[in-house]
């Protein structure tokens, strides 16, 4: 490994001030799988750990331990919060030209005026964190980096700990055998209140037709039981393996891992560019190729559908009007195929104004009328009051940032809380006018299919 000290880096660790500094150092770490990395972490970070794969794979990130943890019990300012505490820390960065950028990973809760006493407790309105340890693989190349924050003198010794404790890690990762990796088995699949899901459709039906609103998402959840526990480990690898094109998450917190496989991109800012993307409006997949292009098809021309996706496109065209120039949009929607269901898909892109964040871009967007509804303000209230649960981190924003302002926030769905030998996995739809309980109901089976999958239970959807 490679000890020698930079000039820079070592006159600033040996630094004998108070003052606030951000060192950060990278080493190539030749072919490492990123799931040994993060379980080599079980002993020692077991509830500080992240995962992360976009979904086109260009880009893997782990995170073990924490240099800092950012976060946020407020209700109205905490996109602006996290903004401004990552700025400060931004500014202390002290990097070699080799050097990765350092990332800042976490999610924001879907809504934090929402307080009803859930499984979620123990996760603030955000959640952020600078990983101690940080794996990244960006278009093939893996490199491993060490963030350390500090705030007193001569940092040396810590320094020098904190490589040697990188070394044990990479060893780990290298040479540990990890699993076995069966799925869990489940001994129950317990439907929360699903008789209250099919009078919330109802109710919300009823709404919609009285001019309450345009659309509201409405969700449920199912609880799984399991033999025994399920480690964070067995659940990101089986969803990773089940799901190949969607994004892949996990954010360990205390005795909790939030996780999922979701299809839906938030925003990406890369360069000065931002992308979006428009992804409601579903069918299931067909049993041969011929009834999967039928249904496409019957999706693309469907009435209710193309009026549940035309919200979500209007919302993000109007945001992007606001936040960026040079606006590229799509006058069509087309069709996003993914394991177990098709969606109407709408890519946004444009040109970010000079001064915005990728912080302010996630509050605009947050939610979008695929989670939330129209109008935006009336719609979570009727959440709020109708749905009779706590979403969590569930249908929120979860990514990353990094020091050079670039990053990626996808739409946290398909998702799950696994808490020990139990999960709370969430699924939803859009409810509009002419919305019938028994086809809603229907398609949450298709939207919990790929946790349920991953976790082992059975697809009775
Ligand atoms: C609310 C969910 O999906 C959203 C995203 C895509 C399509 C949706 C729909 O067709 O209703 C939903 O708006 C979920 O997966 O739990």
């Amino acid at each position: 490994m490679n000890r020698k000290l930079t000039t820079t880096r070592e006159s600033q660790l040996k630094l004998n001030q108070d003052t606030l500094r951000f060192f950060t150092e990278t080493i190539d770490a030749g072919r490492i799988s990123p799931l040994a990395f993060f379980e080599a972490g079980d002993s020692c970070y077991k509830n500080e750990r992240f995962y992360w794969q976009n979904a086109d794979k260009t880009l893997t990130l782990v995170g073990l331990g924490h240099a800092t943890v950012l976060t946020s019990n407020g209700r109205k300012n905490r996109f602006a919060h996290i903004s401004t505490e990552w700025n400060k820390l931004r500014v202390a960065l002290i990097k070699e030209e080799k050097d990765m950028e350092p990332v800042l990973f976490g999610g924001f809760s879907f809504d934090p005026e929402n307080r009803t006493e859930s499984e979620w407790s123990n996760f603030p309105s955000a959640h952020f964190v600078v990983p101690s340890f940080q794996l990244m693989i960006k278009n093939g190349k893996t490199s491993i980096s060490i963030n350390y924050i500090t705030e007193s003198g001569n940092a040396v010794e810590e320094f020098d700990r904190l490589r040697d404790e990188r070394d044990r890690l990479i060893h780990i990762a290298q040479v540990e055998e990890f699993g076995p990796m069966a799925k869990p088995e489940v001994l129950s699949v317990e439907e929360l209140e699903k008789e209250h899901y099919y009078d919330t459709v109802a109710d919300v039906t009823k709404k919609i037709n009285a001019g309450e609103a345009e659309k509201v998402v409405i969700a449920r959840s199912v609880k799984l039981h399991f033999e025994n526990e399920v480690t964070a480990v067995t659940a990101l690898h089986h969803i990773s393996n089940e799901q190949q094109e969607s994004y892949h998450f996990g954010m360990q917190k205390e005795d909790s891992l939030f996780f999922g496989a979701t299809p839906e991109r938030l925003v990406e800012i890369e360069n000065g560019r931002a992308y979006s993307a428009c992804v409601a409006g579903s069918i299931r997949r067909g049993k041969t190729a011929t009834e999967d292009r039928l249904l496409g098809e019957e999706l693309l021309e469907d009435r209710k559908n193309r009026e549940e996706h035309q919200y979500v496109v209007n919302m993000i065209s109007h945001v992007f009007e606001t936040y960026c120039t040079d606006i590229s949009i799509p006058k069509m929607p087309k069709l996003m195929k993914i394991r177990d269901i098709q969606h109407l898909f709408t890519p946004v892109e444009g040109r970010l104004v000079q001064g915005i964040d990728i912080f302010s871009l996630v509050e605009a967007l947050h939610p979008t009328p695929a989670l939330g509804g129209v109008p935006t303000d009336v719609s979570l209230e009727i959440i709020r009051q109708e749905e009779g649960m706590d979403r969590g981190y569930y249908a929120a924003p979860i990514g990353w940032t990094d020091t050079a302002g670039n990053g990626e926030f996808a739409v946290a769905i398909r998702s799950a809380l696994l808490q020990n030998n139990e999960a709370y996995l969430y699924a939803g739809g859009g409810i509009v006018a002419d919305s019938e309980p028994d086809k809603e109901y229907e398609e949450t089976w298709v939207k919990f299919r790929p946790v349920l999958r991953a976790l082992g239970g059975k697809l009775n959807g």
